[in-house]
C-alpha cells in the first residue's frame, strides 16, 4: 500500500502527518513504528493523523486528531503536533478556518493560525489530580513548594542520581517536571528512561528538566514517553510552565527555550486554560510504500 504523507516540524519536534479524511489506512502499531523509524521509514518523533470530526461531536469540532508516538503507541495529546495539525488542514484546504476546534483522546483543543505564521493553541486546563495524570505516589515522600506538591522519586544507581523531586501534572498526557540548575548539563538521556518507566506512573510519563532563567524565561529538555529526548515538547513546555507558576517561580507569560526553538506559554492560573504559541512548518511531502508485514 502506497500512501501520501507530509513531514512537518514544530520547534524541531518532527512529525509524519497522514490524511485520513477520505481513506482510512488502518495502520498497525508496527507500521506506525516503521514510519517513524529514521533509518527504514520517513523518520519522526510522532505520527499525526487527521480524521473527520467524530459523529457525536460533528456540531462542535472540525476534526479528530490522532497521535502515535515513535514506538507505535497511541497517546492522548501532543502540543507541537497540534500547531502542525492546524497548519496542515489549512494549507491542504481541508478547512478555510484560521481557528479550529479539534477532538483528541484528551478532550477538545483549539488551535489558531496567527498572522506572523505561528500558531496559538488553547491546550485546556492543567490537571493536577493524581488519578488524572495518572500518578500513584503511595510510599513516596513529598514537600510543598508554593501551591504545589513535589514528590521524591527514588531512582536506581544506573539513573545517575538516587532520585529526583518532581511535580506530576497532566496536560492531557502525563508529565513529571523537575527543576535543574542547568538544562544543558542535565542527565536527560540517563535519568529520562528511569523516570518514564517509574512504577508510580502506571501509564509511563514524559520527564521534563526545567532550568529557571528568570521569572519569564526557562530552558527545557524533555525525555518523551515513547520517543526519547526530542528537540522540543509542547505539552512538556505547558507542564513545566504551569508547575513553575504553581511553585511561585514564574510569571504568567514565559518563553520556553528548547533545543529546537522558542515556545511562549501563558497561564493565568486556577481554571484558566494554558495557551501555547510557536512555529509549525512543512518540511517535505511524498508517497511511501508501507510494508504489509513487519
Ligand atoms: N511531542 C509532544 C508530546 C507527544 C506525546 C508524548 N510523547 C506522550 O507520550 O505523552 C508535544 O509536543 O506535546
Amino acid at each position: 500500500m502506497k500512501i501520501p504523507f507530509t513531514k512537518m516540524q514544530g520547534a524541531g519536534n518532527d512529525f509524519v502527518v497522514l490524511d485520513e479524511t477520505r481513506n482510512h489506512w488502518n495502520l498497525s502499531a508496527a507500521q506506525y513504528r516503521w514510519l517513524a523509524d529514521r533509518h527504514f521509514g520517513v523518520g519522526a518523533d510522532q505520527i499525526l493523523t487527521v480524521r473527520p470530526a467524530p459523529a457525536a461531536l460533528a456540531d462542535s469540532v472540525d476534526f479528530e486528531y490522532v497521535i502515535h508516538n515513535a514506538d507505535g503507541g497511541e497517546v492522548e495529546q501532543c502540543g507541537n503536533g497540534a500547531r502542525c495539525f492546524a497548519r496542515y488542514v489549512f494549507d491542504k484546504q481541508l478547512t478555510n478556518k484560521h481557528a479550529i476546534r479539534v477532538s483528541t483522546r484528551a478532550g477538545i483543543i483549539a488551535p489558531q493560525l496567527q498572522s506572523d505564521g505561528r500558531v496559538t493553541v488553547n491546550m485546556g486546563q492543567p490537571r493536577w489530580a493524581h488519578e488524572q495524570v495518572p500518578f500513584t505516589p503511595e510510599g513516596l515522600k513529598h514537600d510543598v513548594l508554593g501551591q504545589v506538591q513535589r514528590w521524591w522519586l527514588p531512582l536506581p544507581a544506573e539513573a545517575g542520581s538516587d532520585g529526583a523531586w518532581v511535580v506530576a501534572v497532566s496536560m492531557g498526557n502525563p508529565h513529571a517536571v523537575q527543576v535543574v540548575d542547568s538544562a544543558a548539563q542535565a542527565p536527560v538521556g540517563q535519568m529520562g528512561p528511569w523516570i518514564e518507566h517509574h512504577a508510580s506512573f502506571p501509564q509511563r510519563v514524559n520527564a521534563g528538566f526545567m532550568e529557571v532563567q528568570s521569572r519569564t524565561s526557562i530552558a527545557l529538555r524533555v525525555y518523551e514517553r515513547g520517543a526519547g529526548e526530542t528537540l522540543a515538547c509542547g505539552t512538556g513546555a505547558c507542564a513545566a510552565v504551569v508547575s513553575g507558576i504553581a511553585m511561585g517561580l514564574l510569571d504568567s507569560r514565559v518563553n520556553v527555550h528548547t533545543r529546537g526553538g522558542v515556545l511562549t506559554i501563558e497561564w493565568a492560573g486556577a481554571q484558566a486554560p494554558v495557551m501555547m504559541t510557536g512555529p509549525a512548518q512543512t518540511v517535505f511531502e511524498g508517497f511511501i510504500e508501507i510494508p504489509e508485514t513487519l
